[in-house]
């Protein structure tokens, strides 16, 4: 797909031809340096911006070809958001801003309760269902943002940097609970990040620069070898320098 910005003289092309498959149940992750078009992808991707050429195919179904009600449908019924800013309703317990999505579906699920239980119990959030966001740490505000965007058993979550507000604890924490749902629930995920700690909960790192395929790196060994190649290929595509942070 492609993607263009502005018009005549301020065009940005912010994605150009860029190509990938994501198979179901993967947990891949998009990096690549500033600039580089990942949030422009994630957010043809995710459905909330239009591509300028090309497609977006989900499960068989072409997104870019929908209508709004049609989208506004699927995005309700197949794909959940975890983006950095929690985006939670200040005025409702954590019970009721993980059941949210359910409650703006006509008609509830008969399995509503049990479907709040689980997703408690794979989130750790038993204990807190009858608190308000202010009363929450950061990382467990983060925690009730994944469990609403799983609350309706979705077949994709687009996370955008999760763990970009998180300390080391806290992000280690989310990244053990989103293994969980991917591997659990068999929900498929694509997580944008520019920490390769983070990366490295991943099966898959997709690379992007310039807004074109870069490279892939796959995980075969284990989790430190696979954050060994993640370092090595943002040295590469930074061109030999390599930004630890
Ligand atoms: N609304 C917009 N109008 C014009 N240009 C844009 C717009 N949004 C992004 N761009 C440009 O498109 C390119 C890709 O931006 P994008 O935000 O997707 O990159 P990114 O990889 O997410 O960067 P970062 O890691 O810094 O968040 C950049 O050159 C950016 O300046």
């Amino acid at each position: 797909m492609t993607k263009m910005y502005g018009h005549r003289q301020n065009r940005v092309q912010a994605l150009n031809d860029l190509s990938f498959k994501i198979d179901e149940g993967e947990f891949v992750g998009i990096m690549g340096p500033s600039g580089a078009g990942k949030s422009t992808l994630l957010n043809i991707m995710a459905t909330i911006d239009q591509p300028t050429s090309g497609k977006v195919v989900v499960g068989g179904q072409d997104v870019t070809a929908m209508s709004d009600a049609e989208l506004a449908n699927f995005r309700r019924e197949e794909l959940g958001f975890i983006f950095q800013d929690f985006n939670l309703l200040d005025n409702l317990t954590v019970k009721e801003n993980i059941a949210l999505p359910l409650t703006l579906t006509p008609k509830l699920p008969a399995d509503f309760d049990q479907r709040i239980v689980q997703v408690s119990e794979i989130l750790g959030l038993n204990e807190l269902l009858n608190r308000y966001p202010s009363e929450l740490s950061i990382g467990q505000r983060q925690r009730v943002a994944s469990a609403r965007a799983m609350i309706t058993k979705p077949k994709l979550i687009f996370a955008d940097e999760p763990t970009g507000s998180l300390d080391s604890a806290a992000a280690t924490e989310l990244l053990r609970y989103l293994t969980e749902i991917n591997l659990q629930e068999d929900i498929t995920i694509m997580m944008v990040t520019h920490d390769a700690f983070t990366a490295s909960y991943c099966n898959r790192i997709v690379f992007i620069k310039d807004g074109a395929y870069f490279a892939e790196v796959t995980k075969h060994g284990s989790r430190q070898q696979f954050f060994n190649s993640i370092i090595d290929m943002e040295a590469t595509i930074s061109g030999g320098h390599t930004h630890v942070r």
